[in-house]
């Protein structure tokens, strides 16, 4: 994957709920399965952070780390979130 900012991917991901397509987009699949499957996604990619960050490598870790805001992200999307509606809790 090429790197991006947090802001960058949200951008991108917005345009995917928009324009992608399920049989070719993780992001357009996801969003078709709704917020039950992509919560429980989040929960698997937290888990898998808390794994890492105990027993694996630091850079396995911010692998996790990096799965875990992905989905995040999607599920902000399936809920119609900004990123100002995030950072206004920040
Ligand atoms: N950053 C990511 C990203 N991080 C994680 N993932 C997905 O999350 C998966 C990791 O979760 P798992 O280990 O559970 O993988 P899995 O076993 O295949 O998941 P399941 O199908 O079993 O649930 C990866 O295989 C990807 O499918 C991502 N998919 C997409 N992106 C980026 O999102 C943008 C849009 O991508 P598309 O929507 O696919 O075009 C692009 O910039 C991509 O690089």
């Amino acid at each position: 994957m090429a790197n991006k900012t947090f802001d960058e991917l949200f951008a991108e991901l917005q345009q995917k709920a928009a324009t992608g397509d399920p049989s070719t987009s993780r992001t357009a699949e996801l969003l078709a399965d709704g917020v039950h499957a992509i919560g429980k996604k989040v929960v698997e990619e937290a888990a898998e952070v808390w794994m890492a960050a105990e027993h694996e490598s630091a850079d396995r870790t911010a692998e996790e780390i990096s799965q875990l805001l992905y989905h995040l992200q999607v599920l902000m999307v399936a809920r119609g979130l900004s990123l100002s509606d995030v950072y206004a809790h920040l």
